[in-house]
Protein backbone atom coordinates (compact mmCIF):
# COMPACT_ATOMS: atom_id res chain seq x y z
CA UNK A 1 0.00 0.00 0.00
CA UNK A 2 1.19 3.71 -0.62
CA UNK A 3 1.01 5.83 2.60
CA UNK A 4 -0.97 8.78 2.38
CA UNK A 5 -2.04 11.38 4.18
CA UNK A 6 -5.60 13.13 2.77
CA UNK A 7 -4.76 16.91 4.19
CA UNK A 8 -1.73 18.04 2.72
CA UNK A 9 -2.74 16.33 -0.43
CA UNK A 10 -6.38 17.93 -1.23
CA UNK A 11 -4.60 20.95 -0.14
CA UNK A 12 -2.01 20.43 -3.17
CA UNK A 13 -4.58 19.01 -5.30
CA UNK A 14 -6.67 22.58 -5.01
CA UNK A 15 -3.29 24.68 -5.46
CA UNK A 16 -2.87 22.66 -8.83
CA UNK A 17 -6.30 22.85 -9.66
CA UNK A 18 -6.03 26.61 -9.16
CA UNK A 19 -3.27 27.17 -11.70
CA UNK A 20 0.28 26.36 -11.06
CA UNK A 21 2.85 23.64 -11.22
CA UNK A 22 6.11 23.85 -9.72
CA UNK A 23 8.95 21.75 -11.26
CA UNK A 24 12.44 22.21 -9.17
CA UNK A 25 15.07 21.25 -11.81
CA UNK A 26 17.89 19.55 -10.58
CA UNK A 27 20.90 21.16 -9.40
CA UNK A 28 23.48 22.60 -12.08
CA UNK A 29 25.09 19.76 -14.62
CA UNK A 30 23.23 17.23 -13.40
CA UNK A 31 21.34 14.56 -15.51
CA UNK A 32 17.96 13.77 -13.99
CA UNK A 33 16.44 10.10 -15.06
CA UNK A 34 12.72 10.42 -15.48
CA UNK A 35 12.03 6.80 -16.02
CA UNK A 36 10.69 5.27 -12.11
CA UNK A 37 9.89 9.00 -10.82
CA UNK A 38 6.38 8.83 -10.95
CA UNK A 39 5.01 11.17 -13.01
CA UNK A 40 2.95 12.96 -10.19
CA UNK A 41 6.97 13.86 -7.84
CA UNK A 42 8.03 15.91 -11.43
CA UNK A 43 5.76 18.49 -10.91
CA UNK A 44 5.85 18.81 -6.96
CA UNK A 45 8.72 20.58 -6.55
CA UNK A 46 10.05 17.66 -4.06
CA UNK A 47 14.01 17.91 -5.33
CA UNK A 48 15.21 15.18 -3.11
CA UNK A 49 12.82 12.56 -4.82
CA UNK A 50 13.13 14.17 -8.19
CA UNK A 51 16.81 13.91 -8.14
CA UNK A 52 17.04 10.10 -6.47
CA UNK A 53 15.69 7.74 -9.18
CA UNK A 54 17.37 4.01 -9.39
CA UNK A 55 20.13 4.51 -12.05
CA UNK A 56 20.22 0.94 -13.10
CA UNK A 57 16.62 1.78 -14.16
CA UNK A 58 17.15 4.55 -15.78
CA UNK A 59 16.16 4.38 -19.64
CA UNK A 60 18.27 6.23 -21.97
CA UNK A 61 15.47 7.46 -24.01
CA UNK A 62 13.83 9.25 -21.32
CA UNK A 63 16.75 10.69 -19.78
CA UNK A 64 16.88 14.83 -19.67
CA UNK A 65 20.28 16.69 -19.59
CA UNK A 66 19.12 19.36 -16.86
CA UNK A 67 22.67 21.56 -18.10
CA UNK A 68 22.23 24.94 -15.98
CA UNK A 69 18.46 25.39 -16.67
CA UNK A 70 16.85 27.64 -13.52
CA UNK A 71 13.93 26.42 -11.95
CA UNK A 72 10.92 26.65 -14.09
CA UNK A 73 7.11 27.08 -13.11
CA UNK A 74 5.09 25.26 -15.55
CA UNK A 75 1.86 23.20 -16.46
CA UNK A 76 2.01 19.66 -17.64
CA UNK A 77 1.39 19.08 -21.10
CA UNK A 78 -1.40 16.29 -21.78
CA UNK A 79 -2.46 14.31 -24.56
CA UNK A 80 -6.13 13.26 -24.91
CA UNK A 81 -6.64 10.12 -27.02
CA UNK A 82 -10.08 10.08 -28.18
CA UNK A 83 -10.96 13.38 -27.85
CA UNK A 84 -13.58 13.64 -30.20
CA UNK A 85 -16.19 11.02 -28.33
CA UNK A 86 -18.92 11.59 -25.94
CA UNK A 87 -16.29 12.31 -23.25
CA UNK A 88 -13.20 13.73 -24.75
CA UNK A 89 -14.45 17.21 -25.83
CA UNK A 90 -15.69 17.70 -22.63
CA UNK A 91 -12.60 16.94 -20.92
CA UNK A 92 -10.40 18.93 -23.24
CA UNK A 93 -12.07 22.08 -22.19
CA UNK A 94 -12.05 21.42 -18.58
CA UNK A 95 -8.14 20.60 -19.06
CA UNK A 96 -7.60 23.86 -20.70
CA UNK A 97 -9.25 25.87 -18.58
CA UNK A 98 -6.74 24.41 -15.92
CA UNK A 99 -3.59 24.14 -18.24
CA UNK A 100 -3.94 26.52 -20.72
CA UNK A 101 -4.77 25.81 -24.42
CA UNK A 102 -1.47 25.66 -26.03
CA UNK A 103 -0.73 22.32 -23.08
CA UNK A 104 -3.51 20.33 -24.06
CA UNK A 105 -3.02 18.10 -27.25
CA UNK A 106 -6.24 16.79 -28.33
CA UNK A 107 -6.36 13.63 -30.69
CA UNK A 108 -8.32 11.38 -32.50
CA UNK A 109 -8.69 9.00 -35.61
CA UNK A 110 -11.23 11.34 -37.07
CA UNK A 111 -10.63 14.82 -38.09
CA UNK A 112 -12.11 17.71 -35.80
CA UNK A 113 -14.54 20.08 -36.98
CA UNK A 114 -12.48 24.20 -37.23
CA UNK A 115 -14.18 25.49 -33.96
CA UNK A 116 -12.74 22.62 -31.95
CA UNK A 117 -8.93 22.74 -34.04
CA UNK A 118 -9.29 26.75 -33.50
CA UNK A 119 -9.30 26.20 -29.66
CA UNK A 120 -5.86 24.74 -29.45
CA UNK A 121 -3.77 21.81 -31.11
CA UNK A 122 -5.33 19.20 -32.31
CA UNK A 123 -3.72 15.66 -34.06
CA UNK A 124 -4.48 13.03 -35.79
CA UNK A 125 -3.89 9.92 -34.12
CA UNK A 126 -4.55 6.40 -34.43
CA UNK A 127 -3.64 4.92 -31.13
CA UNK A 128 -2.71 1.27 -32.77
CA UNK A 129 0.22 3.31 -34.46
CA UNK A 130 2.81 3.78 -31.62
CA UNK A 131 5.61 5.60 -33.59
CA UNK A 132 2.86 8.01 -34.29
CA UNK A 133 1.89 8.24 -30.61
CA UNK A 134 5.25 8.64 -29.59
CA UNK A 135 6.60 11.49 -31.79
CA UNK A 136 3.56 13.05 -30.21
CA UNK A 137 4.59 12.53 -27.37
CA UNK A 138 8.27 14.04 -28.09
CA UNK A 139 7.04 16.67 -30.19
CA UNK A 140 5.07 17.96 -27.65
CA UNK A 141 6.49 17.28 -24.72
CA UNK A 142 3.80 15.21 -23.31
CA UNK A 143 4.00 14.31 -19.29
CA UNK A 144 0.72 12.84 -19.23
CA UNK A 145 -2.20 10.66 -21.35
CA UNK A 146 -5.54 10.27 -21.13
CA UNK A 147 -6.67 7.75 -22.89
CA UNK A 148 -10.09 7.79 -24.09
CA UNK A 149 -9.96 6.30 -27.65
CA UNK A 150 -12.32 2.78 -27.76
CA UNK A 151 -14.81 0.71 -29.18
CA UNK A 152 -18.10 1.00 -26.47
CA UNK A 153 -19.54 -2.31 -25.85
CA UNK A 154 -22.58 -2.68 -28.14
CA UNK A 155 -19.98 -1.46 -31.03
CA UNK A 156 -17.55 -3.71 -29.97
CA UNK A 157 -20.04 -6.59 -29.54
CA UNK A 158 -20.64 -6.06 -33.34
CA UNK A 159 -16.99 -5.89 -34.49
CA UNK A 160 -14.91 -7.68 -31.81
CA UNK A 161 -11.46 -8.06 -33.78
CA UNK A 162 -11.39 -4.53 -34.18
CA UNK A 163 -12.53 -3.73 -30.41
CA UNK A 164 -9.46 -6.50 -29.66
CA UNK A 165 -7.09 -4.33 -31.52
CA UNK A 166 -8.15 -0.29 -30.73
CA UNK A 167 -8.89 -1.21 -27.25
CA UNK A 168 -6.59 -3.38 -25.89
CA UNK A 169 -3.50 -2.69 -28.39
CA UNK A 170 -4.21 0.85 -28.31
CA UNK A 171 -3.85 0.76 -24.31
CA UNK A 172 -0.44 -1.18 -24.86
CA UNK A 173 1.11 1.19 -26.52
CA UNK A 174 -0.04 4.00 -24.25
CA UNK A 175 1.11 2.19 -21.02
CA UNK A 176 4.02 1.35 -22.90
CA UNK A 177 4.82 5.07 -23.72
CA UNK A 178 3.80 5.65 -20.17
CA UNK A 179 6.76 3.52 -19.16
CA UNK A 180 9.36 4.65 -21.19
CA UNK A 181 8.95 7.74 -21.15
CA UNK A 182 7.47 8.39 -17.62
CA UNK A 183 4.42 9.79 -18.16
CA UNK A 184 1.30 9.89 -15.66
CA UNK A 185 -1.36 7.26 -17.43
CA UNK A 186 -5.13 8.01 -16.96
CA UNK A 187 -7.58 5.24 -18.87
CA UNK A 188 -11.23 4.95 -17.72
CA UNK A 189 -12.36 1.33 -17.29
CA UNK A 190 -16.24 0.48 -17.04
CA UNK A 191 -18.76 -1.06 -15.22
CA UNK A 192 -18.31 -3.35 -18.35
CA UNK A 193 -15.50 -5.31 -16.66
CA UNK A 194 -17.74 -7.22 -14.33
CA UNK A 195 -19.42 -9.88 -15.45
CA UNK A 196 -22.55 -12.30 -14.42
CA UNK A 197 -21.02 -13.69 -11.80
CA UNK A 198 -20.10 -10.65 -9.82
CA UNK A 199 -22.52 -10.03 -6.78
CA UNK A 200 -25.22 -7.03 -8.66
CA UNK A 201 -25.60 -4.60 -5.54
CA UNK A 202 -23.12 -2.23 -4.44
CA UNK A 203 -20.31 -4.14 -6.22
CA UNK A 204 -17.32 -3.35 -4.67
CA UNK A 205 -13.59 -2.51 -6.06
CA UNK A 206 -11.77 -5.73 -5.66
CA UNK A 207 -14.94 -8.98 -6.76
CA UNK A 208 -15.11 -11.78 -8.89
CA UNK A 209 -14.47 -10.19 -12.70
CA UNK A 210 -15.36 -12.37 -15.08
CA UNK A 211 -16.99 -10.73 -18.06
CA UNK A 212 -18.43 -12.10 -21.09
CA UNK A 213 -18.76 -9.04 -23.54
CA UNK A 214 -15.56 -8.35 -25.39
CA UNK A 215 -15.50 -4.64 -24.43
CA UNK A 216 -15.33 -5.71 -20.93
CA UNK A 217 -12.68 -8.55 -21.62
CA UNK A 218 -10.89 -6.24 -23.33
CA UNK A 219 -11.27 -3.42 -20.07
CA UNK A 220 -10.57 -6.05 -17.32
CA UNK A 221 -7.19 -6.80 -19.25
CA UNK A 222 -5.99 -3.48 -19.30
CA UNK A 223 -6.84 -2.73 -15.50
CA UNK A 224 -4.93 -6.16 -15.10
CA UNK A 225 -1.69 -5.02 -17.57
CA UNK A 226 -1.94 -1.46 -15.98
CA UNK A 227 -1.78 -2.58 -12.48
CA UNK A 228 1.31 -4.92 -13.34
CA UNK A 229 2.72 -2.02 -15.17
CA UNK A 230 2.27 -0.32 -11.76
CA UNK A 231 3.82 -2.45 -9.66
CA UNK A 232 6.81 -3.40 -11.84
CA UNK A 233 7.64 -0.53 -13.63
CA UNK A 234 5.98 2.35 -11.53
CA UNK A 235 3.88 3.24 -14.22
CA UNK A 236 1.84 6.05 -12.35
CA UNK A 237 -1.16 4.42 -14.13
CA UNK A 238 -4.62 5.77 -13.01
CA UNK A 239 -8.23 4.02 -13.87
CA UNK A 240 -11.96 4.40 -13.15
CA UNK A 241 -14.83 2.00 -13.86
CA UNK A 242 -17.29 4.73 -15.74
CA UNK A 243 -21.09 3.73 -15.35
CA UNK A 244 -23.18 4.79 -18.07
CA UNK A 245 -22.65 8.85 -19.08
CA UNK A 246 -25.33 11.19 -19.65
CA UNK A 247 -24.44 13.98 -22.01
CA UNK A 248 -26.80 16.36 -23.49
CA UNK A 249 -24.12 17.97 -25.99
CA UNK A 250 -22.20 15.10 -27.29
CA UNK A 251 -23.84 11.80 -28.47
CA UNK A 252 -22.79 8.61 -26.99
CA UNK A 253 -19.96 6.31 -28.79
CA UNK A 254 -22.05 3.25 -29.29
CA UNK A 255 -22.93 1.67 -25.67
CA UNK A 256 -25.61 -0.41 -23.98
CA UNK A 257 -26.15 2.42 -21.78
CA UNK A 258 -26.66 5.13 -25.06
CA UNK A 259 -30.68 4.39 -23.99
CA UNK A 260 -30.23 6.96 -20.94
CA UNK A 261 -29.59 9.62 -23.24
CA UNK A 262 -31.63 8.69 -26.37
CA UNK A 263 -34.48 8.24 -24.40
CA UNK A 264 -33.89 12.48 -24.36
CA UNK A 265 -33.96 13.34 -27.24
CA UNK A 266 -36.80 11.21 -28.37
CA UNK A 267 -38.74 12.61 -25.44
CA UNK A 268 -38.81 16.50 -26.22
CA UNK A 269 -38.67 15.62 -30.36
CA UNK A 270 -41.68 13.03 -30.48
CA UNK A 271 -42.93 12.29 -27.29
CA UNK A 272 -41.90 8.45 -27.76
CA UNK A 273 -39.14 6.47 -27.25
CA UNK A 274 -38.77 3.01 -28.33
CA UNK A 275 -36.33 1.85 -25.28
CA UNK A 276 -34.24 -1.57 -26.92
CA UNK A 277 -33.95 -2.69 -22.56
CA UNK A 278 -36.01 -3.97 -21.02
CA UNK A 279 -38.41 -1.56 -18.61
CA UNK A 280 -36.98 -2.85 -15.26
CA UNK A 281 -33.30 -3.04 -16.04
CA UNK A 282 -31.28 -1.29 -13.82
CA UNK A 283 -27.65 0.09 -14.53
CA UNK A 284 -25.02 2.68 -12.27
CA UNK A 285 -25.37 6.38 -14.30
CA UNK A 286 -23.53 9.06 -13.94
CA UNK A 287 -24.38 13.06 -15.86
CA UNK A 288 -20.89 14.16 -17.66
CA UNK A 289 -19.48 16.91 -15.58
CA UNK A 290 -19.66 14.69 -12.45
CA UNK A 291 -17.52 12.05 -14.46
CA UNK A 292 -15.15 15.07 -15.70
CA UNK A 293 -14.77 16.44 -12.28
CA UNK A 294 -14.18 12.89 -10.91
CA UNK A 295 -11.61 12.34 -13.70
CA UNK A 296 -9.80 15.80 -13.40
CA UNK A 297 -9.55 15.18 -9.30
CA UNK A 298 -7.98 11.83 -9.70
CA UNK A 299 -5.94 13.26 -12.73
CA UNK A 300 -4.12 15.35 -11.24
CA UNK A 301 -3.91 13.97 -7.42
CA UNK A 302 -0.73 14.46 -6.37
CA UNK A 303 0.55 10.79 -5.43
CA UNK A 304 0.06 7.34 -6.46
CA UNK A 305 -3.01 6.30 -4.82
CA UNK A 306 -3.50 2.74 -2.61
CA UNK A 307 -5.56 1.49 -5.82
CA UNK A 308 -4.49 1.68 -9.67
CA UNK A 309 -8.28 0.94 -10.41
CA UNK A 310 -11.38 2.81 -8.60
CA UNK A 311 -15.09 2.47 -9.01
CA UNK A 312 -16.97 5.68 -9.21
CA UNK A 313 -20.59 5.89 -9.26
CA UNK A 314 -23.48 8.17 -8.90
CA UNK A 315 -27.15 6.92 -9.53
CA UNK A 316 -28.99 4.12 -11.07
CA UNK A 317 -32.11 3.85 -12.30
CA UNK A 318 -33.71 1.66 -14.86
CA UNK A 319 -35.71 2.76 -18.42
CA UNK A 320 -39.41 2.81 -16.60
CA UNK A 321 -37.78 4.71 -13.51
CA UNK A 322 -35.98 7.33 -16.04
CA UNK A 323 -39.28 7.78 -18.11
CA UNK A 324 -41.29 8.53 -15.08
CA UNK A 325 -38.82 11.23 -13.88
CA UNK A 326 -39.53 12.54 -17.61
CA UNK A 327 -43.03 12.75 -17.25
CA UNK A 328 -42.80 15.02 -14.80
CA UNK A 329 -41.77 17.69 -17.45
CA UNK A 330 -43.34 16.13 -20.51
CA UNK A 331 -46.46 14.60 -18.61
CA UNK A 332 -47.37 13.10 -22.40
CA UNK A 333 -44.41 11.25 -23.02
CA UNK A 334 -44.37 7.25 -23.79
CA UNK A 335 -42.47 4.49 -23.83
CA UNK A 336 -42.06 1.33 -25.43
CA UNK A 337 -40.24 -1.94 -25.02
CA UNK A 338 -38.81 -4.98 -26.73
CA UNK A 339 -41.26 -8.07 -27.14
CA UNK A 340 -39.99 -9.90 -24.35
CA UNK A 341 -39.55 -13.31 -26.97
CA UNK A 342 -37.22 -10.86 -29.27
CA UNK A 343 -34.63 -8.96 -26.94
CA UNK A 344 -32.37 -6.59 -28.82
CA UNK A 345 -28.83 -7.88 -28.17
CA UNK A 346 -27.82 -5.15 -25.64
CA UNK A 347 -30.31 -6.77 -23.10
CA UNK A 348 -27.79 -9.80 -22.65
CA UNK A 349 -24.86 -7.09 -22.05
CA UNK A 350 -26.53 -5.22 -19.47
CA UNK A 351 -27.41 -8.02 -17.54
CA UNK A 352 -23.93 -8.93 -17.57
CA UNK A 353 -23.60 -5.86 -15.52
CA UNK A 354 -23.99 -4.58 -11.54
CA UNK A 355 -26.87 -2.72 -10.45
CA UNK A 356 -25.06 -0.32 -8.21
CA UNK A 357 -21.36 -0.27 -7.10
CA UNK A 358 -19.77 0.86 -4.18
CA UNK A 359 -17.44 3.53 -4.60
CA UNK A 360 -16.56 4.30 -0.92
CA UNK A 361 -12.60 4.08 -1.99
CA UNK A 362 -12.70 6.67 -4.57
CA UNK A 363 -14.83 8.88 -2.10
CA UNK A 364 -12.25 8.13 0.73
CA UNK A 365 -8.90 8.50 -1.43
CA UNK A 366 -9.46 11.48 -3.76
CA UNK A 367 -12.78 12.82 -2.56
CA UNK A 368 -15.21 11.86 -5.44
CA UNK A 369 -18.91 13.07 -4.94
CA UNK A 370 -21.50 13.37 -7.56
CA UNK A 371 -23.08 16.60 -8.04
CA UNK A 372 -25.88 15.63 -10.07
CA UNK A 373 -28.82 12.83 -8.60
CA UNK A 374 -31.53 11.81 -10.69
CA UNK A 375 -33.74 15.10 -10.33
CA UNK A 376 -31.77 17.26 -11.38
CA UNK A 377 -29.55 15.45 -14.12
CA UNK A 378 -33.48 14.88 -15.95
CA UNK A 379 -33.86 18.68 -15.24
CA UNK A 380 -30.76 19.85 -16.72
CA UNK A 381 -31.01 17.01 -20.01
CA UNK A 382 -34.13 18.15 -20.91
CA UNK A 383 -33.61 21.81 -20.51
CA UNK A 384 -30.41 21.44 -22.63
CA UNK A 385 -32.04 19.28 -25.50
CA UNK A 386 -35.15 21.46 -25.57
CA UNK A 387 -32.92 25.05 -25.95
CA UNK A 388 -31.41 22.78 -28.66
CA UNK A 389 -34.65 21.99 -30.47
CA UNK A 390 -35.76 26.19 -30.08
CA UNK A 391 -32.60 26.94 -31.72
CA UNK A 392 -32.91 24.26 -34.94
CA UNK A 393 -36.30 25.85 -35.44
CA UNK A 394 -35.30 29.43 -35.10
CA UNK A 395 -32.11 29.01 -37.61
CA UNK A 396 -34.92 26.52 -39.93
CA UNK A 397 -37.29 29.64 -39.82
CA UNK A 398 -34.47 32.25 -40.54
CA UNK A 399 -33.47 30.03 -43.48
CA UNK A 400 -37.52 29.60 -44.56
CA UNK A 401 -37.51 33.34 -44.80
CA UNK A 402 -34.78 33.76 -46.21
CA UNK A 403 -35.18 31.41 -49.21
CA UNK A 404 -38.64 32.71 -49.38
CA UNK A 405 -37.24 35.99 -49.86
CA UNK A 406 -34.71 34.95 -52.73
CA UNK A 407 -37.88 33.05 -54.49
CA UNK A 408 -40.30 36.18 -54.39
N1 LIG B 1 -19.49 7.01 -22.40
C1 LIG B 1 -19.70 6.14 -21.42
O1 LIG B 1 -20.85 5.94 -20.96
C2 LIG B 1 -18.54 5.38 -20.84
C3 LIG B 1 -18.77 4.56 -19.74
C4 LIG B 1 -17.73 3.81 -19.23
C5 LIG B 1 -16.46 3.94 -19.76
N2 LIG B 1 -16.26 4.77 -20.82
C6 LIG B 1 -14.91 4.84 -21.37
O2 LIG B 1 -14.53 6.20 -21.54
C7 LIG B 1 -13.70 6.33 -22.69
C8 LIG B 1 -14.28 7.38 -23.61
O3 LIG B 1 -15.56 6.95 -23.99
P1 LIG B 1 -16.52 7.77 -24.97
O4 LIG B 1 -17.90 7.52 -24.50
O5 LIG B 1 -16.04 9.14 -25.16
O6 LIG B 1 -16.31 6.93 -26.30
P2 LIG B 1 -16.71 7.34 -27.79
O7 LIG B 1 -17.00 6.09 -28.54
O8 LIG B 1 -17.72 8.40 -27.79
O9 LIG B 1 -15.34 7.97 -28.31
C9 LIG B 1 -14.22 7.16 -28.56
C10 LIG B 1 -13.31 7.92 -29.51
O10 LIG B 1 -12.22 7.04 -29.84
C11 LIG B 1 -11.88 7.29 -31.19
N3 LIG B 1 -11.17 6.14 -31.76
C12 LIG B 1 -11.67 4.97 -32.22
N4 LIG B 1 -10.69 4.22 -32.74
C13 LIG B 1 -9.53 4.94 -32.60
C14 LIG B 1 -8.19 4.71 -32.95
N5 LIG B 1 -7.79 3.57 -33.58
N6 LIG B 1 -7.27 5.65 -32.67
C15 LIG B 1 -7.64 6.80 -32.06
N7 LIG B 1 -8.91 7.09 -31.71
C16 LIG B 1 -9.85 6.15 -31.98
C17 LIG B 1 -13.24 7.53 -31.88
O11 LIG B 1 -13.06 8.23 -33.09
C18 LIG B 1 -13.98 8.33 -30.83
O12 LIG B 1 -13.88 9.71 -31.02
C19 LIG B 1 -13.59 4.93 -23.28
O13 LIG B 1 -12.44 4.31 -22.80
C20 LIG B 1 -14.81 4.21 -22.73
O14 LIG B 1 -14.62 2.83 -22.65
C21 LIG B 1 -17.26 5.48 -21.38
C1 LIG C 1 -20.95 1.53 -19.55
C2 LIG C 1 -20.07 1.94 -20.63
O1 LIG C 1 -18.84 1.42 -20.64
C3 LIG C 1 -20.61 2.35 -21.94
N1 LIG C 1 -21.54 3.43 -21.78
C4 LIG C 1 -21.28 1.22 -22.67
O2 LIG C 1 -22.47 1.06 -22.52
O3 LIG C 1 -20.62 0.53 -23.38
Amino acid sequence: MYKHSTAPIMAASSILRRSVFRTALAAPSTTVRLRNIPAATRFFSNTSAFMSPSPSSASPQATIATGSLPSTIRHPRVLVTGSLGQLGSGLVKELRSMYGNENVVASDIRNAPEDFKANGPFVFADVMDYAQLEGIVVDYKIDWIVHYSALLSAVAEKNPALALSVNMTGFQNVLELAKVHGLRLYSPSTIGAFGPSTPKIDTPDVTIMRPNTIYGITKLHNELLGEYYREKYNVDFRSARYPGILSADTPPGGGTTDYAVDIFHHAVRHGHYDCFLKKDTRLPMMYLSDCIKGTVDHLVHPEMLPQAVYNIAAVSFTPEELASEIRKYLPHFTISYPDPAHPDFRQAIADSWPASLDDSMARRDFGWKEEFGMEKMVKLMLDKIQAQVDAEKRIAMTNGSTAAAMSA
